[in-house]
C-alpha cells in the first residue's frame, strides 16, 4: 500500500488539541464576559434559595459569547443545586426553524416531558406543557435560544414565564425564560405584555474588540496546539507560563493555577509563548475578526483554518501568511452562501452576467445584462422585471460583493449608467447556479454559446 496522505498524529495540533477549535466546545469560564455573567447571575440568585429565577433576555451580535455565558452559568446552577439537593431543571432549546409558539409549546412539552403534541389544539397543547412542568416540578428555567425566529407570533412568551401567576402550574413549579436573541429590534417589535413579562433583566453583549478576541484565542491555542503555553503576568509585574494538561482529569485553567497555587483573578494574560504558531498569528486572526463583526466564533474559525491550511502545506509551524489565506477562503465562503441564499430574481439577475462574462464579455452593461435576464426568466417561467428594477437587483449583488457594479461616463440625461462585472470566479458563480433547483432546466453552456454568436 503507497503511503497515506493521512495521519493519526499531527505536527501542529496536540493530541486531542483539536476539539477546542470546534463549534461546540463551551468554555467553562468566560473572562471578557466577566460583567454580562454576573448580571445574569443576579437574575439566576433567588433559584439558589428554592424560588424561581428572573426572566432574563440576552442580546448582542452572533458570536458573542450569549449562549457560552448562558450554558456556563447554568452549569455553575446546576452543579450548586445538585450538591444542595435542589430541585432544578435546566432546559436549553433552540428556536431554529420555530417560528410559532405553538411549535415551541410542542417542542417544550417534548422536551420536558418525552411526547409531543403536535396536532392537537394549541389550548390542548399549552395543558400538556403545564402537565410536563408540573411533572418536573421545582425550578424550571428555559433557555430559548435564537428567541427572534418566533417573529410576531409570540403568545407564548406571554404565558410560559406567568405560567405560575396565572395558576397555570402548581405552586412548587416556578417556571423562568432566558431569552438570548441576536435581532436586536425583534425586541421593540414584541407585543408590549410579553416584553414586560419575559424581561425582567435584560443584559447586553457588546462586540468583542481585538484584545478580547486575542485573550479569547490565547486560551484555545494552549489546548489546542502543541508546545503552547499561556503566559500570565502576576500583580507584581512579573510574567510566567502556564500550560494545560489535556491528559490531567480536568484540564481546565483555573485547575493548572489551583495546582501551582496562584490566584488566577489577580493575573494578567499577556499571549503565548508557541513552538508552533508564529507570533503574530493570534494578533492577526483578532484583528480580521474585530475590524468584521468582532465574532469570536468567526475569530476561532480563522485561527482553525490557518492551522488547517499549514497542516496542508506540511508546514511545521502556522504563519501569517496561513491566517490571510484563511481569512480569503473564509470570505469567499461567506459570498458563496450570500450567492445560494438570493431570492429568484438575485439568482436571474447573478446568472444572466455570468453568461455574459463565460461569453467573454467584461464591464456589461445593464441593458445587455438585461437582454440575457429576458431570455432566462422565459426559459424558467419566472416574473419578468422592467429593466430598472433588474438594475436594482445587480446593485444590490454588489452590496454583497457578489459582483462590481461601476457607474459610467456614458450615463443619459436624468438616469446613471452601470456597468458590471464579476467579484467571484464565474465557475464558481456557475456551480451555485447549477444547484439552484429553479435553474435544473436551463443549460448555462448553450446560453452562453448562443450568445457568443449573436
Ligand atoms: N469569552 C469567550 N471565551 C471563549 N470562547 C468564547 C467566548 N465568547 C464566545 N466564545 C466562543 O465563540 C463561539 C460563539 O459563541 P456563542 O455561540 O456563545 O455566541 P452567541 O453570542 O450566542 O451568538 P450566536 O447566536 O451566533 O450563537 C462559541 O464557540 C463560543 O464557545
Amino acid at each position: 500500500m503507497g503511503q497515506s496522505p493521512y495521519s493519526t498524529t499531527s505536527e501542529i495540533f496536540a493530541t486531542g488539541g483539536e476539539g477546542y477549535l470546534k463549534e461546540d466546545h463551551t468554555p467553562s469560564t468566560l473572562p471578557e464576559r466577566r460583567e454580562e455573567i454576573l448580571k445574569l447571575r443576579r437574575s439566576l440568585k433567588p433559584a439558589a434559595r428554592g424560588v424561581g429565577a428572573e426572566n432574563a433576555f440576552l442580546s448582542g451580535k452572533a458570536g458573542q459569547g450569549k449562549t457560552a455565558a448562558a450554558k456556563a452559568e447554568l452549569a455553575e446552577l446546576q452543579a450548586f443545586a445538585t450538591a444542595e439537593d435542589l430541585e432544578l431543571t435546566t432546559v436549553l432549546f433552540s428556536c431554529e426553524g420555530i417560528s410559532s409558539s405553538y411549535t415551541l409549546a410542542c417542542g417544550l412539552c417534548e422536551e420536558l416531558g418525552g411526547t409531543n403534541p403536535n396536532g392537537h389544539p394549541m389550548q390542548k397543547v399549552l395543558d400538556h406543557l403545564w402537565e410536563a412542568m408540573n411533572q418536573v416540578g421545582g425550578t424550571i428555567i428555559i433557555v430559548l435560544d435564537e428567541i427572534d425566529n418566533l417573529g410576531t407570533d409570540d403568545k407564548i412568551l406571554y404565558s410560559l414565564p406567568r405560567a405560575r401567576d396565572k395558576n397555570y402550574v402548581n405552586d412548587d413549579v416556578y417556571p423562568s425564560v432566558i431569552g438570548i436573541s441576536n435581532d436586536l429590534q425583534w425586541r421593540d417589535n414584541l407585543d408590549p405584555a410579553a416584553k414586560d413579562s419575559l424581561y425582567d433583566d435584560s443584559i447586553f453583549f457588546a462586540p468583542y474588540d481585538a484584545n478580547d478576541l486575542r485573550d479569547i484565542l490565547s486560551r484555545r491555542a494552549s489546548k489546542a496546539f502543541r508546545d503552547t503555553d499561556l503566559v500570565y503576568e502576576n500583580p507584581d509585574g512579573e510574567t510566567f507560563t502556564i500550560s494545560v494538561d489535556l491528559d490531567g482529569d480536568d484540564e481546565s485553567l483555573d485547575t493548572a493555577f489551583e495546582a501551582r497555587g496562584i490566584d488566577r483573578g489577580a493575573c494578567t494574560l499577556r499571549g503565548i509563548d508557541s513552538g508552533v504558531l508564529s507570533e503574530d498569528v493570534i494578533p492577526l486572526c483578532a484583528a480580521y475578526a474585530a475590524q468584521d463583526k468582532g465574532s469570536a466564533r468567526q475569530a476561532i474559525k480563522y485561527l482553525r483554518k490557518a492551522a488547517a491550511i499549514a497542516e496542508s502545506e506540511d508546514s511545521p509551524t502556522v504563519l501569517g501568511d496561513h491566517v490571510r489565506a484563511a481569512q480569503d477562503e473564509a470570505e469567499r465562503e461567506l459570498i458563496i452562501e450570500g450567492m445560494e441564499q438570493l431570492t429568484t430574481q438575485g439568482h436571474l439577475a447573478l446568472a444572466a452576467v455570468t453568461i455574459l462574462e463565460l461569453a467573454n464579455e467584461t464591464d456589461v452593461r445593464t441593458r445587455d445584462v438585461y437582454d440575457v435576464y429576458k431570455s432566462l426568466t422565459n426559459d424558467i417561467d419566472a416574473d419578468q422585471l422592467a429593466q430598472r428594477r433588474m438594475r436594482d437587483h445587480l446593485i444590490e449583488l454588489d452590496m454583497l460583493s457578489i459582483i462590481r457594479a461601476r457607474k459610467s461616463a456614458s450615463g443619459s440625461v436624468g438616469g446613471e449608467a452601470y456597468t458590471f462585472e464579476l467579484r467571484v470566479e464565474p465557475s464558481t458563480a456557475l456551480d451555485v447556479l447549477e444547484a439552484v433547483s429553479r435553474f435544473d432546466d436551463v443549460d448555462f453552456n448553450t446560453m452562453t454559446q448562443n450568445w457568443l454568436r449573436e
